[in-house]
């Protein structure tokens, strides 16, 4: 029995992986969960996995909890709380499914703590990719890719080093956007930018897919868990999501991974790895689906691939201000604060005015990550 932990349980990716967890009620047993502040939810969810320790975002939201929780349950909060449940329950697996950068004070606690990472929240390893990365090595802890792009990657390797790989290729849906013009941008709302065409998703990493950052910080994210340099990432354009991502091999061999889009697909693979088990997900007829469709990236269409990339490799503190001033721009958007064109200004505005720190320890990290939302914040046309 596989003891697991999950970092964000009443989002999609956390409800969907105790929809895996449900699938095999005999192999795992959850030690702890830590929401934010659906505590409907997250009753629920003790209810009927009873774990040990779960944790919400405030006090406050502890106090409303915690008469109703079991007995043997305790509760916690805040990034303590978090951390709680990363690094001090039983489990030996936790599930990072938290959205953004605050993931990262719990991630490295459990790693640090010894647990093997399912890895779905990509900001933290864009955010401090190198001392996320330094501190697994170190301690000798596998980092279990979820996003089903880098899932697709490790699965197409199977084990082959970087050596033998001549390129890897994310591919892209192109998000709810993708057919219009930059012209037609200037007019698109939040209810249409969150209409995703193949995954349904939280709505910060939906609206990060239509402006192209969520393939931004793929790219960054696959710099660190496959330590390949920028030139050996590629992005595709392909709308059915069906292939989910492929490696050529220097031998001009290309291995891709395909299947339905699901994403209880790739969160079981890291839960199970190295087996495979059977899944509920609907199987692929290529038959049924006839054609696939592919198309280079338009870097003017999508200008914040192109700044994902030179953040990327401009290294530092760089892509630590791309993800939070995308952030806070996205948030802003989903208030309906700003446009959707204004989320790329504010990332565009508050990188140049940024003096890039290379090396950053943990401190430097927090702090530009701290400048960066603040200027974003403030951020006025
Ligand atoms: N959804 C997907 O298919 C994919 C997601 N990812 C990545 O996975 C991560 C999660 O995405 P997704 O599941 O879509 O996001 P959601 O917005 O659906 O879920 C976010 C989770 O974080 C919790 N949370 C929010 N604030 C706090 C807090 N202060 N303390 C603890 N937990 C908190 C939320 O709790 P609550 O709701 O209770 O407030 C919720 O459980 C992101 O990094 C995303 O990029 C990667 C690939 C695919
Ligand atoms: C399911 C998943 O992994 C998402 O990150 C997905 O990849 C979003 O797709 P696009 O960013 O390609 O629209
Ligand atoms: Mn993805």
């Amino acid at each position: 029995m596989k003891k697991i932990a999950i970092l964000g349980s009443t989002g999609s990716i956390g409800t969907q992986t105790l929809d895996v967890v449900a699938m095999h009620p005999e192999q795992f047993q959850v030690e702890g969960l830590a929401a934010g502040s659906n505590i409907e939810l997250l009753l629920e969810q003790v209810t009927k996995f009873n774990p040990k320790k779960v944790s919400v975002a405030t006090k406050e939201l502890a106090d409303q909890l915690k008469p109703q929780l079991p007995a043997g349950t305790k509760i916690y909060y805040g990034d303590e709380g978090l951390i709680e449940v990363a690094a001090e329950t039983d489990s030996e697996f936790v599930v990072t499914a938290v959205m953004g950068s605050m993931g990262l004070p719990s991630t490295l606690a459990a790693i640090e703590a010894g647990k093997t990472i399912g890895l779905a929240n990509k900001e933290t390893l864009v955010t401090a990719g190198h001392l996320v990365t330094a501190l697994a090595k170190k301690k000798g802890i596998r980092l279990l890719p979820i996003d089903s792009e880098h899932s697709a990657i490790f699965q197409c390797l199977n084990g082959e080093d970087a050596s033998s790989i001549r390129q890897i290729t994310l591919t892209a849906s192109g998000g709810s956007f993708r057919d219009l013009t930059r012209e037609q941008l200037q007019h698109v709302t939040v209810e249409d930018a969150l209409k995703h065409p193949n995954w349904s998703m939280g709505s910060k990493i939906t609206i990060d897919s239509a402006t192209m950052v969520n393939k931004g910080l793929e790219v960054i994210e696959a710099h660190w868990l496959f330590g390949l340099p920028y030139e050996q990432i590629g992005v595709l354009l392909h709308p059915e999501s069906i292939i989910h991502s492929f490696v050529e091999f220097r031998d001009s061999s290309i291995i891709a991974q395909l299947g339905n889009p699901d994403m209880r697909v790739p969160i079981q693979y890291a839960l199970t790895y190295p087996e495979r088990w059977s899944s509920p997900s609907s199987r692929l007829s290529l038959a049924q689906v006839g054609k696939l469709n592919f198309k280079e990236m338009d870097f003017e269409r999508f200008p914040c691939l192109r700044l994902a990339f030179e953040c990327g490799k401009m290294g530092g503190t760089a892509p630590t201000v791309f993800n939070a001033a995308n952030e806070i721009a996205v948030s802003r958007f989903l208030r309906r604060d700003i446009s959707f064109l204004q989320i790329e200004s504010i990332i565009e505005d508050v990188l140049s005015k940024h003096q890039v720190q290379s090396e950053p320890d943990l401190m430097v990290i927090q702090e530009a990550d701290h400048w960066a939302r603040q200027l974003a914040t403030e951020w006025k046309q």
